[in-house]
This record gives structure tokens, sequence and C-alpha cells, in this order.
């Protein structure tokens, strides 16, 4: 479970070019539940991610993770706890090694003593399996170097490579917004496969309403730093991406209406 208390950023605080990032923040996320985080450009969706992530230092408020404060924790210490894939499918992997090595890697990070016994038929048994939740065929080619993978097929390992240290939240930040509409389609479907899967609790930022429509239980709209819309249940599910930009076409009206 995730919760964001009353979080706080300004950036150059008191002086002509003040931003306040998150503007006294609240959400909460229940353990299981799939958040869908959406809104315009300075919202503070990646404010927000950087603050649970630890990248970025509040200036008040609390970020919680299962009942544990984990506001003044550093970020090698959170990265225990959370997993983050972002937009670059060319930055969650390495390109020169093979599925195989990028998935012992990705293990290697979560737990340091596990090299010692390098790509043993259990390893390499345990990596098909994993890779087989997403449905796209790599976990029968764990012998290709990832630079000769798709870009779809590369962000899903990504993915399947964060999620290993079975994380206690999954952090998506736009990672199907550099793909193709088609790639971006099948990325989401590998990942909706993992989330139930693996029962992973997750928070995924995206400028894609379609996605925001199809996927998650909840959609939660930032506006100014905070939480401006949810929308979960029935409401949820009949929900159509005109219904979504409405709302944010309400806030360019308030913006034109006060100009
Ligand atoms: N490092 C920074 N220094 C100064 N201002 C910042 C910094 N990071 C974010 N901001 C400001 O904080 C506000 C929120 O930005 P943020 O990047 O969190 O929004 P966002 O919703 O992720 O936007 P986008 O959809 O464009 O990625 C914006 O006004 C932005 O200019």
């Amino acid at each position: 479970m995730l919760e964001i208390q009353s979080a706080r950023k300004v950036f150059y605080k008191g002086q002509a070019d003040e931003k306040t990032a998150l503007n006294d923040l609240n959400l909460r996320l229940e353990t299981g539940e799939f958040g869908v985080v959406i809104g315009s450009n300075g919202a503070g969706k990646s404010s927000m991610l950087n603050a649970i992530s630890g990248a970025l230092v509040l200036d008040s408020g609390k970020i919680v993770i299962n009942g544990d404060d984990v506001t003044a924790m550093p970020v090698h210490k959170r990265a225990m706890r959370l997993a983050r894939v972002f937009q670059d499918p060319m930055k969650g992997t390495a390109a020169s090694m093979t599925v195989a090595e990028n998935m012992l890697l990705a293990e290697l990070r979560a737990n340091k003593r596990t090299l010692r016994r390098g790509l043993n038929p259990a390893r390499l048994a345990a990596y098909k399996e994993r890779l087989s939740l997403l449905g796209l065929g790599l976990e029968n080619r764990l012998d290709t170097r990832v630079e000769l993978l798709s870009g779809g097929q590369r962000q899903s390992l990504s993915l399947i490579m964060a999620v290993g240290g079975s994380p206690e939240l999954l952090l998506l930040d736009e990672h199907t917004a550099a793909l193709d509409p088609r790639t971006a389609d099948i990325v989401m479907q590998a990942t909706i496969r993992a989330v139930e899967a693996l029962k992973l609790t997750t928070l995924m930022v995206t400028h894609n309403m379609q996605h925001a429509v199809d996927f998650g239980h909840r959609v939660i709209m930032l506006d100014a730093g905070r939480v401006r819309l949810e929308i979960a249940g029935a409401e949820k599910t009949s929900i159509t991406v005109p219904d979504l930009i409405g709302h944010f076409s309400v806030k360019t009206d308030r913006m034109f209406l006060a100009s």
C-alpha cells in the first residue's frame, strides 16, 4: 500500500519563477491496486513519481509504503522496495548482453549473492517461466542479444527485470510513450499480464487516454500539483476517451475564463 500525505514541493521558492510542483498532494493506493495517473504537462506527475522513489526531496509531507514512512530513506534503500520503468526502452537493459544475462544482472541487483552460481539450468528455467508471463515469446530467446529485440520486446524485458525482486510497488513512468501505437499496445498487454500474475501494486503515469480508459482500477487526474479527479469502479468501467479529454478541456476553459 502506498500513501502520499500532504506532499509539498516548491521549486525556486521566493523567486520570480517559483513553481509549485506538488501542492499538498494526497493519494492512497491499496495493495494490489493499479492506479493510472493522467494530467496535463506540468501537472506534477513526474514530481510525484520522483518523490515516491526518493529522487525528489519533499519540502514537507510523507511517503509511506506498506506502513513504513520512507520519506527520509535514501534512494538506493528505497530502490529495494520499488521498481520503476522509464520511457526509453534502451535504458533499462544492456544491449550487447543476452536476454538471460540481462535477467541475471537484474537478479544480481536484487540479491548480490546470486552471480556466483551463474546461468545454471535452474535459473534459466526460472527466467523462462518469468518471461513467458509477458506473452511475447521472449522465453524462447534467452540467448538472443538484447540489441536484436524489437523496442516493444526490449521494454517488456525491462519491465520483467524491474519486477524480479518482487517489489512492493511498481512505478510505470510513461513506459509506452516512446513506442509506436501498435507496439505501445503490445507492451501494455504484456504489462497487464505481468502485473496480474505477480499481483503488483502499480502506479502508471500516461498521456495515452485510451490506456487510461482500458487499464487499471482507478484513474487519478493531477492538476497543479494535487489530485483533481479520481474515477474508479463502475464509473471507470464506463468512461470513454472523450469523457476523459473533457475533464482536461474544463481546465482549459477555466483558464480562458480567468484570463
Ligand atoms: N527540477 C525542476 N526544477 C524546476 N522546476 C521543476 C523541476 N521539476 C519540475 N518542475 C516544475 O514543476 C512543475 C511540475 O512538473 P512535472 O515535471 O512534475 O510535471 P508533469 O506532470 O510530469 O509534466 P509532463 O507531463 O510535462 O512530464 C512544472 O511547473 C515544472 O516546470
